[in-house]
């Protein structure tokens, strides 16, 4: 795991608001101990979760969306710092791991324009290399027994998630994703809008259903392609259940988990679905909050769920002053997995 910033003590006491009486996530909280092989510590830790953070936005700028999204780890590590330690939720479950190296392939990617054929492929060219790591990490995460939890970075990291889980379990695995988008889209070259047609087409990913779809951004030719694969690839759209009322909540939460908690499965939140939050994809109308945190609690409580990634959140494309934020609701989204997965498997 070369390709890691580790996230130290140090960092994490620079990140935590100290009050006396008071006991917050960040000083309780475990790190890598310095000079520690990341791998080996893993594999002895106490921890149950693993904060993971990937502070990319290629995939995004790949998918001619607007970069933004590399800026939520460092917003969602100093809110979830902050949260207090207490008797609901206890820092001491969280490992954090650290982020993804990408530094270099940030600043290569700063002058490259989407409408260039061989900027392009460049670009698709270094998600590849980002996948790579991203699964290698992901499977180093869930081989040591833990739960990883990912701060994105773009969706495009979905599909490491993805193959990181399959190999690590020996077989392909399932992915639940609360997404105005499919992300089923060609492949032509890796991006933000393609991971799970990837993961698909690779054999790494068995089972998909895409939960709250908006039906004015899903294409005919996605569609069709969905509908031929019935017995693998499913979704219920946002309109068909907030704005039409032809379908419950609840029920579309139930049809959604019967069909993936078959076998192991991924948790994916596109925050691009939720009214107001600033990302690539910003959108007025969808879920609110609420039914997020539901739809998580919901899907952590079950013995099969393998991991949590939160992606697209851009705090850098939202108002300065409240850059915190986002940082605030993936603390949110955290906590209520950590909640509800604790409740399967009490410590
Ligand atoms: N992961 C998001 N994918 C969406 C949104 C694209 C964007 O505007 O960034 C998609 O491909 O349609």
């Amino acid at each position: 795991m070369e390709n890691l910033i580790i996230f130290t003590v140090n960092d994490l006491a620079k990140v935590t608001n100290h009050r006396s009486g008071e006991i917050k996530f960040g000083e309780k909280m475990l790190t890598i101990p310095k000079g520690t092989d990341p791998a080996a510590f893993l594999k002895t830790s106490d921890a149950k979760y693993v904060l993971f953070g990937i502070p990319e936005d290629i995939g995004v700028r790949a998918n001619y969306g607007r970069p933004g999204a590399a800026s939520a780890w460092k917003s969602a590590i100093g809110s979830i710092a902050n949260i207090q330690h207490n008797r609901f939720c206890k820092g001491s479950q969280i490992l954090v791991l650290g982020q993804l190296d990408v530094r270099q392939e940030m600043e290569d990617v700063e002058d490259l324009d989407f409408n260039k054929f061989d900027d392009r492929v460049k670009l698709s060219q270094l998600v590849e290399k980002i996948d790579k790591e991203v699964s290698h990490i992901i499977f180093n995460i869930i081989k040591s027994g833990k739960t990883p939890i990912i701060i994105g970075g773009g969706h495009n990291n979905a599909y490491g998630n993805i193959k990181g889980t399959a190999l690590a379990k020996g077989k392909p695995v399932n992915a639940v994703n609360f997404d105005a988008h499919s992300d089923f889209r060609i492949l032509e070259g890796r991006h933000s809008g393609n991971a799970f047609s990837y993961a698909f087409e690779e054999g790494f990913l068995k089972k998909y259903f895409i939960f709250g779809l908006h039906e004015n951004y899903t294409s005919k030719s996605v569609l069709d392609i969905i509908k031929k694969t019935d017995d693998r690839v499913r979704y219920t759209t946002y309109d068909s259940i907030k704005i039409r009322k032809e379908k419950d909540f609840i029920q579309e939460l139930v049809n959604a988990s019967d069909f993936v908690q078959t076998d192991c499965y991924g948790i994916e939140i596109d925050l691009d679905a939720i009214p107001n939050i600033p990302s690539s994809a910003m959108t007025l109308s969808g879920f609110s909050v609420e039914e997020l945190r539901q739809f998580v609690t919901f899907f952590g409580k079950n013995k099969n769920a393998a991991y949590l990634h939160i992606s697209e959140g851009a705090p850098d494309l939202g108002d300065e002053k409240n850059s915190h934020l986002i940082g605030k609701l993936i603390g949110y989204l955290v906590t209520d997995f950590i909640k509800a997965n604790n409740s399967i498997y009490p410590s």
